[in-house]
């Protein structure tokens, strides 16, 4: 079985009740669009996307964008991720850099929350990336090998586990990696994830940073990549619907 292909969009700090108007849109442009698609809002806004999406045929799934390791108690300001189910998220995403920036998450507490999120029900998308530094100093494979060690939980399969590439230095720039440069590091994660993982060869490998309509298919072409984890593009259907219908053809 081909690993399936998967459109993420990460909207961050992003977005209010009036933007879930975008998930209209997005539904009624892109019908069928012959890949998995999925809308990571602020968690405030979980559970009013994820009624709002209940309707639609094409279903688009619902995200959180980080989770707590336990699943109740005294941790004021964090979300579980039994929480995160209850209000109608079936992802979420762990260890984006900007968390393990502004908030100092280390591998193995990714690690703990992506235990979390597999024990709630939840698909982890856990995210692994070099900073620009580490890819002058030519460290970017062991970086991402040691992350990918380091942050998967034993229990990960390709049912409750996506991965994704973001360089940081892609990241909300412009710039992307060049086309060998993305595969080179897809390839890598797909060797090390056969090698530990049962159905490792089936878990979707989506790559993040700077995607955009205009290079999506590009980037879809590219062996190992699964589809995109998308953060400015997939605040607009406009922008958004064109990746989701590039990843649907390729
Ligand atoms: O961080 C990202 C998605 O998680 C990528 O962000 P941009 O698509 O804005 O570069």
């Amino acid at each position: 079985m081909a690993p399936r292909k998967l459109a993420a969009g990460n909207w961050k700090m992003n977005g209010d009740l009036a933007a879930l108007d975008q998930i209209d849109a997005l539904a009624r442009d892109h019908a069928a669009p012959g890949c998995d698609v999925l809308i990571c809002p602020p968690a405030v806004l979980i559970h009013p996307m994820a009624a709002r999406v209940s309707g639609l045929a094409d279903t688009i799934a619902v995200g959180g964008q980080d989770c707590h390791a336990a699943a109740s108690g005294a941790h004021t300001g964090d979300i579980s991720a039994v929480q995160l189910k209850d209000a109608g998220a079936s992802h979420v995403i762990l260890g984006h850099s900007e968390r393990r920036t502004d908030h100092g998450e280390t591998d193995a507490e990714v690690t703990a929350k992506a235990a979390a999120a597999h024990r709630a029900g939840l698909v982890a998308i856990i995210c692994v990336g070099e900073s620009e530094a580490q890819r002058d100093a030519g460290e970017t494979l062991d970086v991402i090998a040691a992350q990918l060690a380091g942050s998967i939980p034993e229990g990960a399969t390709a049912r409750n586990t996506v991965i994704a590439y973001e360089p940081i230095w892609a990241i909300g720039t412009g710039r992307t990696p060049t086309n060998d440069q993305i595969a080179e590091v897809h390839q890598l994660m797909r060797d090390r994830l056969t090698a530990r993982f049962a159905d490792g060869d089936q878990m979707s490998l989506l790559y993040g940073g700077s995607v955009k309509p205009g290079n999506a298919a590009e980037i879809f072409a590219i062996a190992h990549v699964n589809g995109a984890l998308v953060g400015g593009a997939s605040l607009k259907a406009s922008d958004f619907g064109p990746i989701v219908s590039a990843l649907g053809a390729a």
